[in-house]
């Protein structure tokens, strides 16, 4: 192997320079070139690609975001777009592509692996909602995004004895609100996985009121049935129901932004590395994740039949700690 690409696709996680950084040296330090490409699968398909040094991906460790660029790149999704990828691939003589990204971009990968051509995924986003790897570049920044609002967010609250909807990103997934809920102590959690009636909803918070509690805080998924939005609409004219006055707050994509946490770091730091590694054997179609503390490998064709499911007993925790 003499040359090798990477990218960075889907919604940006901080943590991916960290991991983009790792690719680069430890490419290097097997004798490779290794090259970047800007803008996820699209500059894939309009051939933007440039060779990276050791000294190109100094001083980027500690910034969120991506330096390469992101992006949702609908065209890759049909065959024309990937060939096109693959032109852009086997015209700059790369041999090997690593993919740090999310589920679309493992799908992705996936495609190019079943073209034939040798590809590593990296677990990266914040959703969690990857199978292959039990943490994703991401997480953890994420969460500490959730974490300070609620706890500012409480502080408000109490004041004026509110409840506050806070909701968090996820997609179609629960992940980031249920540890946002179990980290931050709030009193509820909505999440797509369990169904939830608005009047439930309003019956716990009635008797945190009752218990004598100053605020609530409910983190809610964005994908869960009721949003933020709908469930503050539901609420905001019945304010005897709760007790409280209630005021909605959504992170949006603050919750994506920021420099990344040592644990992200560390994380996207040994995934890389552990991408260079599988290309060294000559594994390839694989996803690198993390794995009981260990850096695994998992097919991709797994990783795209498969579901990641969320712990019920962190939900039911979440209920009993409230
Ligand atoms: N079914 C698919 N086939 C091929 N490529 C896909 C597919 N789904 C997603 N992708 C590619 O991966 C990109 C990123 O996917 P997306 O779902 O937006 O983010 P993430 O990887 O973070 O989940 C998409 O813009 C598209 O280019
Ligand atoms: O940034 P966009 O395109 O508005 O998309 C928002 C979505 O991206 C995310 O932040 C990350 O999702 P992906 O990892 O699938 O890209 C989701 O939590 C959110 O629903
Ligand atoms: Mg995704």
């Amino acid at each position: 192997m003499k040359r090798i690409g990477v990218l960075t696709s889907g919604g940006d996680a901080p943590g991916m320079n960290a991991a983009i950084r790792a690719v680069v040296r430890t490419g290097i330090a097997k004798g490779w070139e290794v090259w970047g490409v800007k803008g996820g699968y699209q500059g894939l398909i309009t051939g933007k690609i440039l060779p990276l040094g050791a000294r190109d991906v100094g001083g980027i460790m500690q910034r969120g975001g991506t330096i390469l660029g992101s992006a949702r790149a609908p065209e890759f999704k049909t065959e024309e777009g990937q060939l096109k990828a693959l032109r852009t691939l086997n015209e700059q003589g790369i041999e090997a592509l690593v993919v740090i990204g999310g589920n679309g971009s493992q799908t992705g990968s996936g495609a190019l692996h079943k073209l034939g051509f040798p590809v590593v995924g990296v677990a990266s986003t914040i959703d969690n909602d990857l199978y292959g790897s039990e943490t994703t570049i991401g997480v953890d920044t994420a969460l500490n995004i959730s974490l300070e609002a609620i706890d500012r967010l409480k502080t408000t609250a109490s004041s004026l004895q509110r409840a506050f909807m806070l909701e968090v990103m996820g997609r179609d997934c629960g992940y980031l609100a249920l540890m946002s809920a179990i980290a931050g102590g709030a009193e509820a959690c909505v999440i797509p996985e369990v169904e939830t009636d608005p009047e439930d909803l309003a019956q716990r918070l009635r008797a945190a009121y009752q218990k004598g509690k100053e605020h609530a805080i409910v983190v809610v998924a964005e994908g869960a049935k009721y949003n933020a939005e709908t469930l503050g609409q539901y609420f905001s004219s019945h304010r005897e129901r709760l007790g409280f006055d209630l005021r909605v707050t959504i992170l949006g994509h603050v919750q994506r932004g920021g420099a990344p946490t040592a644990y992200d770091r560390i994380l996207a730091s040994r995934l890389a590395a552990g991408a260079t590694e599988a290309l060294a054997r000559g594994e390839f179609g694989v996803l690198v994740g993390l794995n009981q503390s260990k850096i695994t490998t998992t097919p991709i064709e797994v990783v795209n039949s498969s579901k990641k499911e969320i712990d019920m007993e962190l939900f039911e925790l979440a209920k009993i700690l409230d």
